[in-house]
């Protein structure tokens, strides 16, 4: 078995080695040490297990001629190439579910952080600027949140948002009949134009790369705020930095980015944007919960028993 080492809580790796021969693929060191592990250990791999980060794409896969089952510590599986493990029979697994709650309380405390400017606060306050300090801020309760993709995820946020007094819209290919208290937009820049605080929750396909792009930016305007819990690819990254960076939206609250572990150093002087490290679910009780899965995934597909939450 092969693992990204990238990001796995030790309670992971101590549980692969336990039950199974575990090699560690430390993607972070130069490639020809990849390169060197994977011609030795090619042939005795059988499972991947990958994170948000590091999957199983095409050249991994052609490289590995016994691997069953990619078992991906993570929800998200843009990683992983499905089209060719489904074209060669290999099993992929996710960790749905248990870090929704995680992922959608972070969506919100962005949506705070950057509305009632909780850090450049802070900082103030750190510096001993207390006396001096701009305080002001925005309102956050009774603002309109623009919700892209209301799966299990989104509707989490919307649950949240909505004991803020905050009306929710969303947008998805169609109207969604657990939606039906919110008001559907049938496009992203109708969402954006009509709400205050617009959140990527969907999933990232070929369809949903920079579905955030100049004409969604400026439809939410100087005012509007985005937050991006998704992926990066979600937004087109250089425009959002020119749209911050030249007033044309008011602010943003990211978790995740185009190049990470890069962030486009312009942010960095931003007091209107909140940055962090793509910790959605990163909870030691979600990541326990996700390691299981990972675990018990393996392990089900060894013993020839249903595997527990697959994908393909
Ligand atoms: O980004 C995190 C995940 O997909 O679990």
């Amino acid at each position: 078995m092969t693992c990204s080492s990238v990001q796995v809580q030790p309670y992971l790796l101590e549980a692969l080695e336990e039950k199974f021969t575990l090699h560690k693929l430390d993607t972070t060191t130069e490639p020809d040490k990849a390169a060197r592990f994977l011609r030795t250990h090619r042939d005795s791999i059988r499972a991947v297990v990958g994170t948000a980060f590091v999957g199983a794409d095409a050249e991994l896969i052609d490289q590995l001629p016994n691997l069953e089952i990619v078992s991906s510590y993570s929800v998200g599986v843009d990683k992983i190439d499905l089209a060719k493990c489904k074209e060669k029979g290999i099993r992929v697994t996710n960790c749905p579910d248990v870090s929704t709650d995680d992922v959608a309380d972070l969506a919100l405390g962005l949506m705070l952080a950057v509305s009632r400017r909780l850090c450049p606060i802070d900082r103030y306050v750190r510096s001993g600027l207390w006396s001096k300090l701009d305080f002001f801020s925005k309102q956050f309760s009774g603002k309109t949140v623009g919700i892209i993709g209301p799966g299990n995820i989104g509707m989490a946020i919307a649950k949240r948002a909505e004991a803020f007094g905050c009306p929710i819209s969303y947008f998805s290919r169609s109207q969604k009949p657990a939606c039906i208290n919110y008001n559907y937009c049938p496009t992203v820049v109708d969402l954006a134009a009509n709400c205050d605080i617009l959140v990527v929750a969907c999933a990232l396909t070929p369809d949903t790369r920079h579905i955030i792009n100049r004409d969604v930016i400026d439809a939410l305007g100087p005012e509007g705020v985005l937050v991006n819990i998704g992926r990066g690819p979600h937004v087109d990254e250089a425009e959002l930095v020119s749209a911050l960076l030249e007033g044309r939206l008011g602010g943003a609250g990211l978790d995740v980015f185009q190049d990470e572990p890069n962030v486009p150093e312009e942010l960095f002087k931003l007091d209107n944007v909140v940055l962090m490290p793509h910790v959605g679910s990163a909870t030691v009780e979600a990541r326990k919960a996700m390691a299981d899965l990972v675990v018990g995934n393996l392990e089900a597909h060894f013993l020839n028993k249903p595997l527990l939450t697959p994908v393909v």
